[in-house]
């Protein structure tokens, strides 16, 4: 009996957060979501924290859509674009350099960087404007232990009237200061004290209750991060859908903006996670966040789904 031929993957990473990828331009994969959860597992399938796929797009020059790996779709992924901008490059479909793809967060554009064997090394990704208005994050306020609120002006006066910076969230019994942004994605951001070792912070005992707290209407992704000095940030993160993860680029982005706004870094900073480092910048004239790190391919292959 003949085989039906397995489907080509690509297992990559950008700063150690991992994706199975497949080149979804000339076929179709039927139920991404269930193929994201068996596919995604560590140890019955080939471990990932998710899965993304690069369609074919009207506005862009490529789509990507992204799933968890319990199967929900997330409407943006920094370290997954970078990588899409890598495969699509390394793998001959594109010859550009400067590169749009649309996601369920609008288009994004990528200027990807070759290394001396002419493979991307790494990609500048302009990340668009933050969102703070707390219902288009969303948070539901009523979550809150109680919103005291304040107005953030952006640019040409633009004032944001219910931002959700450096309120108070009762999380298992204990009081925390959050500030909320969304960068096409929602995320809350937590600080640690300066002294406390951040790689032992028990992140799976909190993150669940925060990624599933009632102020967070669509699950939360959630930033713990120790501030170093004005441009070093450490960041460690617990992701909707996938839990820990060992870096993600929307969370670099958003706790950048975040640590802005409460005043206590400058609008460039690295972001350092468990699996390496990102640039952030908030242009603040432009209102526009860019990220840049790293774009690795680590093997590829053909699985049964
Ligand atoms: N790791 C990603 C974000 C992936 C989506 C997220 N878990 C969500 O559901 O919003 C990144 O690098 O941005």
């Amino acid at each position: 009996m003949k085989r039906r031929p397995g489907m080509k993957f690509t297992k990559m990473h950008g700063a150690g957060n991992d994706y199975i990828y497949v080149d979804c331009t000339q076929s179709v994969i039927d139920n991404p979501s269930q193929v994201a959860i068996d596919l995604s597992d560590r140890h019955f399938g080939i471990g990932s924290d998710g899965l993304i796929l690069i369609k074919n797009s009207d506005k862009a020059d490529f789509f990507m859509e992204m799933y968890n790996a319990d199967g929900s779709q997330g409407q943006m992924c920094g370290n997954g674009i970078r990588c899409v901008g890598k495969f699509v490059y390394d793998n001959g479909l594109t010859d550009k350099t400067t590169v749009t793809i649309d996601t369920l967060a609008g288009v994004k554009i990528l200027e990807l960087k070759t290394g001396a064997d002419g493979k991307v090394e790494t990609a500048r990704v302009n990340m668009g404007a933050p969102i703070l208005e707390a219902a288009q994050i969303p948070v539901d306020t009523k979550g809150l232990k109680e919103y005291k609120g304040c107005e953030i002006e952006t640019i040409a006066g633009k004032v944001v009237k219910t931002p959700v910076v450096d309120e108070t969230i009762v999380v298992e019994g204990k009081e925390y200061k959050v500030t909320a942004v969304s960068m096409g994605n929602p995320h809350a951001i937590v600080y640690l004290d300066k002294d406390i070792d951040i790689k032992k912070f028990e992140i799976e005992k909190i993150g669940p209750f925060f990624e599933n707290h009632k102020a967070f209407p669509e699950r939360i992704n959630t930033e713990f991060i120790q501030v170093v000095d004005k441009n070093n940030l450490n960041m460690r993160v617990w992701e909707r859908g996938s839990g820990e993860t060992l870096a993600c680029g929307t969370g670099a982005c958003a706790s950048l903006v975040a640590t802005v706004l409460n005043g206590m870094c400058d609008t460039t900073a690295t972001l350092h996670l468990l699996g390496g480092d990102l640039k952030i910048t908030w242009d603040k004239d432009e209102n526009t966040v860019y990220l840049e790190g790293p774009a690795k391919t680590v093997f590829t292959g053909e699985v049964d789904i």
